[in-house]
């Protein structure tokens, strides 16, 4: 384990001073974007307006002989478009792939000075960080960038899981993680097809319901993977994420994985086609009940001690804690989304 003075110390001479508070910025969704594909690069500019992270995948999803148009078409995407408040980042081809190196060596030099964060796949350990980050810093000094760019980690591997924290604790670099339900069913054995989402039959029975039978409740296969992120993540100042769901068609199941993740404390998801950024939207935005009721816990508790009724219900130093998350995170969507703004009254 580094000390506290060389852990925050570059990894490279000449290399930006890494990040003691992680920047502030509001990632409801993480759109991905196909950039091999001419039609889809197009769409980017209009993309820029409608979401909070616009990310250029290279990984899962882009077929072998298009890895390399697809690191041309992100270069090329991520140079032609000025991104303003709206994050860029890329999904990198894994530690173990023949394009991983490419895909860094070339696009850090390229475009690295516009890139907020590279997403790093099927992360095992402290150990894949550490290459990532050292990696990073030699190109970031070659290149003179003056920001460095940040790490996210999939957690998608029976062995990441095991070693979260670890993953969590591994550089400033380190700016979150997502779930990656499809490889960690497959890496865990897992017997789903899906990606992410319930099963019908992950369930738990009632006990004897008379005439009509017994009635199966569906139970959420993630809760306690997203439960194990959420505390490695915040332990760390880190910010959690579910990620895919695959069924582009049943918009209800999506709204629900997401609610679920974003209750528990998870900041944005994947948005995989242009029909679940709205509902990303929706959910990682504070509801505007809740918000307005947290406000009134703020206002009725000016320095955040003591007990007091309001609405019949019991406040305290622990629920001003919580009205605060809300309070701030409705201010972080009302300082990007002027109309969410204006709901909120913010
Ligand atoms: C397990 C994991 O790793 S998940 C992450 C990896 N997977 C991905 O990144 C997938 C990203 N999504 C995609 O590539 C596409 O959505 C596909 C290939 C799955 C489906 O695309 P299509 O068959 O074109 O879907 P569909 O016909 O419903 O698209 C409707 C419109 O939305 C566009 N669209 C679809 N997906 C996207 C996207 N991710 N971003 C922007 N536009 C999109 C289509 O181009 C089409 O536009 P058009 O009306 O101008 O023709
Ligand atoms: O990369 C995402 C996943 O679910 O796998
Ligand atoms: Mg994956």
């Amino acid at each position: 384990m580094k000390s506290p003075k060389s852990f925050y110390a570059p990894l490279a001479i000449g290399a930006p001073q890494p990040y003691r508070d992680r920047p502030v910025a509001l990632e409801r969704m993480i759109h991905f974007v196909p950039p091999h594909i001419e039609k889809m690069r197009a769409k980017v500019p209009d993309l820029i307006d409608k979401v909070d992270v616009v990310l250029g995948n290279l990984e899962d999803a882009i077929p072998a002989d298009a890895k390399i148009d697809a690191r041309k078409g992100f270069i090329q995407l991520a140079a032609d478009n000025d991104f303003k408040d709206t994050g860029l980042w890329t999904r990198v081809n894994c530690l173990n792939s023949p394009w991983f190196l490419d895909d860094i060596l070339q696009i850090v030099p390229a475009v690295g000075d516009k890139l907020d964060v590279i997403m790093l796949p099927k992360v095992e350990g402290a150990w894949d960080i550490h290459y990532l980050d050292q990696l990073l810093a030699q190109l970031e000094a070659q290149a003179g960038l003056t920001k460095p760019i940040m790490i996210h980690a999939i957690l998608e591997t029976a062995e990441g899981v095991k070693n979260v924290e670890e993953i969590a604790a591994a550089s400033p670099r380190m700016h979150g993680m997502s779930l990656g339900p499809a490889d960690l069913a497959a890496s865990r054995g897992m017997k789903t097809t899906r990606v992410g989402g319930g099963h019908p039959d992950y369930a738990v029975l009632s006990d004897e319901d008379g005439a009509a039978g017994r009635t199966a409740y569906q139970q959420d296969l993630w809760h306690y993977t997203v439960g194990k992120m959420v505390d490695a993540c915040l332990s760390y100042g880190l910010k959690p994420f579910y990620g895919p769901f695959g069924d582009f068609s049943d918009s209800d199941a999506c709204q629900s994985q997401f609610r679920n993740a974003f209750l528990m404390g998870c900041l944005g998801a994947w948005s995989l086609h242009p029909s679940q950024i709205d509902i990303a939207k929706t959910v990682f935005s504070p509801d505007p009940g809740e918000v307005a009721f947290a406000k009134k816990i703020l206002d009725a508790m000016p320095d955040g001690t003591g007990a007091v009724m309001i609405d019949g219900k019991m406040q305290d130093d622990a629920t001003w804690k919580q009205a605060k998350v809300i309070v701030d995170l409705a201010r972080l969507v009302a300082s990007k989304d002027k109309a969410m703004g204006d709901i909120y009254g913010l």
